[in-house]
């Protein structure tokens, strides 16, 4: 059974535990609570992660240390195109967010090229980065290994095996949300913990709903609340904020892989009103030109693929000519295909 944390009461009313899975319990009962995890919420904590607290709280300090610079010194990373320093506008749609972010793919050789205008102690920021991404890639492939092994696919490293590869195209984002009202800059400590001041958030959007396009993210976040996610019945729930701990989302992709068994995550940040919140995540990604498409063993007569297949490329131009909450998932489904063939047929000339 999948433990719940504590109750928390969203404005809708409904009391939802958010699923927390210890890592290190036995291995039958960790992969069926991780699949009923992704099921039910598409999203979990996981504590006993085995990822040392020095390798987070070093990327974390390079973080701060970053978004404290002045503007000018920050704008020399950017603009985010889509790497690099981005203020306010999320993406090239026309997406704003009430933040400050950095953008980098997680290959080494990026990075340190990519760091020199990031910081003015390039090997530290690099060794940094690239320590928590190999941490990072790890869990993610554990979780895909613990997945595969619930849903009884045969070769349990068909999913990581996705993230495995040195030409893989995962990113690393660091998030960085002001606190929204007057009184609250007099106390910017991103450290204090204010994981039950749930209820003070002002509402305002930091960054707006969507699903994460990629395969699994990894999210850490220092203890300061806006994380929210969005139920299979619509509500929006609060997650507390524990920075021992990591999150996990499902990813489209990964609801590709299991033909819709799991569902993509619909996530957003809400700003709070007293305390600097700054989140970390890895999105785990295939190389580019590797093909996406339902696992067979997800794929039976009676369950046909709703997806036809795709390249991790082609998937990531479509996500990037749509808008950040838009459903780019639609675009793949083989009934929308069918559908828009029809279409065509009928009013071909
Ligand atoms: C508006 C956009 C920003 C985004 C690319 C997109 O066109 C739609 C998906 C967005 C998203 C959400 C999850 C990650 O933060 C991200 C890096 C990603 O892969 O997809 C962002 C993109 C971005 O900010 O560049
Ligand atoms: O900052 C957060 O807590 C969430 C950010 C997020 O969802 C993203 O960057 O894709
Ligand atoms: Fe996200």
């Amino acid at each position: 059974m999948v433990v719940p944390s504590p109750m928390i009461r969203t404005k809708k009313t409904k009391a939802v535990g958010i699923p927390t899975i210890d890592l290190s319990m036995e291995r039958s009962e960790l992969r069926e609570q991780v699949v009923k995890a992704c099921e039910e919420y598409g999203f979990f904590k996981v504590v006993n992660h085995g990822v040392p607290r020095e390798v987070i709280s070093r990327i974390g300090e390079e973080g701060v240390q970053f978004f404290a610079k002045p503007t000018s010194e920050k704008c020399k990373a950017g603009p985010a195109t889509p790497f690099g320093y981005g203020c306010r506008n999320i993406g090239p749609n026309g997406d704003m967010g009430n933040l400050e972010y950095l953008l980098l793919h997680t290959n080494p050789v990026f990075i340190s090229e990519r760091c020199k205008t990031i910081t003015n102690d390039p090997t530290k920021f690099s060794c940094a980065v690239n320590d928590y991404m190999e941490a990072a890639k790890e869990l993610v492939c554990e979780i895909l290994e613990l997945v595969a092994e619930g849903l009884w696919v045969p070769n349990k490293f068909s999913l990581s095996n996705l993230i495995r590869d040195t030409q893989g195209d995962s990113l690393f984002r660091i998030n960085h949300y002001p606190p929204v009202s007057q009184k609250g800059n007099k106390n910017r400590n991103i450290f204090k913990d204010d994981s039950k001041e749930c209820d003070n958030n002002s509402n305002k959007i930091g960054f707006g709903e969507h699903s994460d396009p990629q395969i699994l993210t990894i999210l850490w976040s220092n203890n300061v609340s806006g994380l929210q996610i969005s139920t299979h019945d619509g509500l929006w729930i609060p997650v507390p904020p524990d920075s021992n701990e990591f999150f996990v989302m499902v990813g489209d992709v990964l609801e590709v892989l299991t033909n819709g068994r799991f569902r993509s995550v619909r996530h957003r940040a809400v700003t709070n009103t007293m305390n600097t919140r700054m989140s970390m995540m890895y999105f785990a990604a295939p190389p580019l030109n590797w093909w996406i498409a339902p696992l067979p063993k997800m794929v039976t007569a009676q369950n046909p693929s709703v997806y036809k297949p795709f390249t991790w490329a082609q998937y990531k131009q479509a996500a990037y000519s749509l808008r950040l909450g838009d459903s780019r998932l639609d675009l793949f489904k083989v009934q929308h295909q069918q559908h828009q063939d029809s279409h065509q047929e009928h009013h071909s000339p």
